[in-house]
């Protein structure tokens, strides 16, 4: 590293994590440095990056990082800075796209004008953008008649669930058919996303909409690069979730969508989610700016819209409904040592809706709960269950048959 007297270099901070400085001075081992915010300081200089000169910089940062003098951590994050305060959200890294979550709605950037504007426009013409990677993917598909990904990584809340959506729609605007019919593939691959979202997103620390499982959509063309199909596999939805939640956490937006559902939640003896055990471990019931009734018509669109009959959209709610009241069902102590009976009749209540809803013996599901069996040479045994083990088996009854719906 060049460092002599008048360099321009970054210097690790603990608040600000780099700040500009300029050598003033060399101490022995260490620098000395003027730094931006007028503090002089002394730093080895293993720990200093070096900056591009102030005359260099372009004013409102570089669109492609691969442009910076110097291409280390404090110049790439001033550089999306400088950027960010402009609205200038997407960078490139080369072929790579940076984009920094805005935390606020940016319509103009996302509408069909823009999407007409980066069709075929060739890469790094234009200003980066999401629609720009989707777009020299569709092509290279095109002309090299090949599959292409794209991958989209960050931290939880950094924003790829809003990404994703975004490159589909632009795949389904590029690739799809005259618009109008509900039903076309594209509306279908759009709508996937709701359906998902309802099941799979919950409410975090860091996101209101946080996805809880990991995804992998496929969109499949024809030779005219219409779109022809689509598949979305899933991974490792967060199980936990379903019978434990924290302040001010939440549980999957589906249960609080029935909830809120009206008449359907009327059908089903379910209330405010207060009422639940697995809602009211957390006090946080609704979302800024969301309406969950609204969210419940919005989800039963969307498994129109994809397909699901009506009758299957009932064995959902169904099921949903099953697992709420299933988390409301207690045990205690019972006669005979390690035993547990029923609670109260709350709980033979929340234990027959469950029964019902899930379509079983009411007999069977307190015996599945309370008990467990073991299989020996002799024959089966039947073992008591105490409370606690009777309520884990509670909770693994609940999230199985969850993760499962959701699988489904
Ligand atoms: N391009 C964008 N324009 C406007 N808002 C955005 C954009 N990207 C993200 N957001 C906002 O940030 C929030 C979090 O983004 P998102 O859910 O996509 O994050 P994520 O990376 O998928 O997080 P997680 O890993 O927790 O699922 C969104 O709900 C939205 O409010």
């Amino acid at each position: 590293m060049n460092l002599r007297k008048g360099a321009k270099v970054w210097v690790e901070d603990k608040n600000l994590a780099w700040v500009a400085a300029e050598i003033t001075d060399f101490r022995g081992k260490q620098v000395q440095l003027q730094t931006a915010t007028g503090k002089t300081v002394l730093a080895l200089p293993e720990k200093l990056c070096l900056r591009d000169a102030d005359e260099e910089e372009e004013h409102g940062g570089v669109d492609d990082m691969t442009k910076l003098t110097y291409l280390n951590e404090p110049g790439v994050l001033y550089n999306l800075e400088r950027r960010y305060a402009l609205n200038d959200i997407y960078t490139y890294t080369g072929s790579i796209l940076i984009a920094v979550n805005p935390f606020t709605k940016l319509p103009h950037l996302y509408n069909v004008h823009m999407m007409e504007q980066y069709r075929g426009a060739p890469f790094g013409e234009l200003s980066p953008h999401v629609f720009a990677v989707a777009d020299v993917s569709y092509r290279a598909m095109m002309n090299e008649g090949r599959s292409q990904s794209i991958l989209v990584s960050g931290e939880s809340g950094a924003g790829k669930t809003e990404t994703t959506k975004l490159i589909m729609q632009y795949l389904t605007f590029v690739g799809g058919r005259a618009a109008g019919d509900d039903r076309t593939v594209e509306q279908q691959v759009l709508e996937s996303n709701p359906l998902l979202e309802a099941f799979g997103n919950a409410r975090t620390v860091r996101n209101d909409n946080s996805s809880r499982f990991g995804k992998f959509v496929e969109i499949q063309f024809d030779a005219n690069g219409r779109i022809s199909g689509a598949a979305i596999r899933t991974y490792l939805l967060e199980r936990s979730r379903v019978v434990q939640i924290t302040d001010p956490e939440r549980n999957y937006h589906c249960f609080y969508q029935l909830c809120a559902s009206g008449k359907d939640a009327e059908k089903y003896k379910l209330g405010h989610p207060s009422h639940f055990y697995y809602l009211n471990q957390s006090k946080t019931y609704e979302l800024e700016g969301v309406s969950s009734a609204e969210e419940y018509m919005k989800t039963r669109r969307a498994m129109d819209i994809v397909g699901i009959s009506h009758e299957d959209q009932e064995a959902i709610f169904r099921t949903l409904a099953a697992i709420l009241h299933l988390g409301n069902i207690e045990f205690s102590p019972g006669r005979e040592h390690d035993s547990s009976v029923i609670k109260d009749q709350k709980s033979t209540f929340h234990m027959q809706m469950a029964a019902d809803l899930f379509r079983c013996d009411v007999n069977l599901l307190l015996a599945t709960l309370s008990t467990r069996t073991i299989q020996t040479r002799e024959g089966s045994i039947v073992k008591a269950l105490d409370c606690n083990a009777a309520m884990a088996s509670r909770d693994a009854l609940a999230k199985t048959v969850y993760a499962r719906l959701f699988d489904w």
